[in-house]
């Protein structure tokens, strides 16, 4: 990985009006009605696991951490919100706005699970509130694209990934979504911006076009492998792959040699990927070029991916773009921002979908692994509470785990205190590496495409005591 340059965007340097605008008429009813000092503690978590999958990557921790840090309004945005009808006395407590909340969060990369906080955010109501939508929008999205980047580095194994969505992203968020695809284990990208502000590294082939421009594909090949003699990737589909694409590219690869270079590979971008790869394994092979790589593209996702390499094609990296950037086929994480306390007594919101009720209270997570440090599982308890012994399914009581023999280790961790962000956020290898990392310590059936094993959540007696009589309450 590179050096990592600043976003310099306006976006990322004034992001307070990157809201929804009842956070900001929220945010005045406080204010006006004296309740600008109340303390309320939020939490992040998600319901649903996207693409049918058993696991999601946590990513986006390192730009919220990035964009909170000198969050203000600034006079236009407060003439602004003044043309919008608030009020003077509101618009000037936020000129003086310096956002002072404490976050706990999973590290950035951690493998996380439906229901669990993955942050927490506490604080003045006001400044805890408004920053709901800004952290739903960076949380989601990229947590969406690392987990699927996961899943293609998953299927793919020890084959290269690369990111090529730049150009079928949903508008500028193929910025972030080149970010987190690297966070879940892609190895480079053809997004410069990306690489030039995240570190990545970019990298690429060559578009049709280019051969197209030529008299013929044998001399656009040599043009390009004339300037790029130890990175020439050559597209080998424009005309006829088996007759003319890959006889030129093993000339081409046969002249490089005789000028000391290797050529690095061909790319199949159309037609049955299995079939053409293996036949261009043979002509290359056949020619003496067995070093030549071949890589594929072509709407992969991965499922394509595995399929491909279950058909024990010969295929070395894979380009993926619209499924990838897209978050195909979940168009996006449903993680939500929810009230868990205000001046420290315990708030829950009751659903006709019991599975929808929020858990109550200032809460910590707990995750379970046997002696060979497997994850077993993870239980949701209040945070000032001792480690319970028994861990309960959260609907079905009669369903626990006694954990009092069993290793646990608290998930959420300091990463903002009183406004004061504690270290640096992460870079992006070092989430990819945890990533990994954790994955590693993951039960293999919850890693499976097909009907992955449900990891278990469970929840204390406390906490579930709390939320009951809570609902009693409420109801
Ligand atoms: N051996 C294979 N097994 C499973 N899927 C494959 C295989 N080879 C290719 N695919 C996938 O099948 C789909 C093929 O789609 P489609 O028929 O539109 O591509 P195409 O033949 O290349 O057409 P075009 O020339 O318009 O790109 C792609 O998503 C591709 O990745
Ligand atoms: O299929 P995806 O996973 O989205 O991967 C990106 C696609 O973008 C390019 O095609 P495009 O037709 O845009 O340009 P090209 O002429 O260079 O092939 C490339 O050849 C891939 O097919
Ligand atoms: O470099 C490539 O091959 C590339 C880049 C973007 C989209 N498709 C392919």
């Amino acid at each position: 990985m590179n050096r990592q340059h600043t976003y310099n965007h306006t976006l990322f340097e004034r992001p307070a009006l990157y809201t929804d605008f009842y956070e900001l008429t929220m945010a005045q009813g406080y204010f006006l009605s004296g309740r600008k000092d109340d303390q309320a503690c939020f939490d992040y978590f998600f319901r649903d696991l996207p693409f049918d999958g058993g696991y999601v990557v946590f990513a986006g921790l390192s730009d919220l951490l990035q964009i909170l840090d000198g969050f203000q309004f600034y006079e236009d945005e407060l003439s602004y919100l003044s043309e919008q009808g608030f009020k003077p006395e509101f618009l000037n407590f936020l000129r003086d706005f310096r956002l002072n909340v404490t976050i706990h969060a999973a590290k950035e990369g951690e493998i996380i699970f439906p229901q669990e906080p993955a942050l927490r955010v506490e604080g003045s109501i006001i400044h805890t509130q408004i920053l709901e939508t800004l952290l739903l929008n960076i949380l989601n999205f990229e947590s969406l694209i690392a987990t699927k980047a996961f899943r293609m580095k998953y299927a793919a194994g020890d084959k290269k990934v690369l990111d090529f969505g730049l150009r079928r992203a949903q508008g500028f968020g193929g910025i972030q979504a080149s970010k987190a695809a690297a966070i879940g284990g892609i190895e480079a990208t053809s997004n410069v911006y990306s690489a030039f502000t995240q570190g990545l590294t970019p990298s690429g082939t060559m578009a049709h076009s280019w051969i197209q421009s030529f008299e013929d594909e044998h001399t656009a090949f040599r043009k390009y492998a004339r300037y790029y003699p130890d990175n020439c990737i050559l597209l080998v589909d424009t005309y006829d792959t088996l007759n003319s694409g890959i006889p030129n590219a093993i000339k081409v690869a046969k002249e490089l040699e005789e000028q000391g270079h290797k050529m690095k590979g061909i790319r199949l971008d159309s037609g049955d990927l299995a079939y053409y790869s293996r036949k261009a394994r043979a002509q290359l092979d056949e020619a003496g070029l067995d070093y030549v790589k071949i890589a594929v593209s072509n709407q992969l996702d991965e499922r394509l991916i595995q399929s491909l390499l279950n058909q024990r094609a010969p295929i070395d990296l894979f380009g993926v773009g619209t499924r990838l950037v897209t978050g195909h086929d979940t168009p996006a994480l449903d993680g939500v921002y929810k009230l868990a306390a205000v001046n420290k007594q315990p708030k829950l919101k009751i659903s006709e979908n019991i599975e929808k009720t929020t858990l109550p209270g200032r809460k910590k997570v707990l995750r379970y692994s046997n002696a060979s440090d497997t994850f077993l599982g993870d239980g949701i308890v209040l945070a000032h509470e001792e480690d319970p012994a028994i861990i309960y399914h959260p609907h079905y009581p009669a369903k626990h785990t006694d954990v009092t023999e069993i290793q646990s280790e608290p998930l959420l961790q300091p990463f903002i205190r009183n406004g004061e962000l504690l270290n640096t956020p992460p870079s992006v290898a070092e989430s990819a590496s945890y990533a990994r990392q954790r994955f590693e310590r993951l039960n293999a059936e919850h890693k499976r495409f097909e009907n992955p094993h449900i990891y278990k959540i469970g929840i204390s007696k406390k906490l579930m005591d709390l939320r009951d009589n809570l609902s009693q309450k409420v109801k």
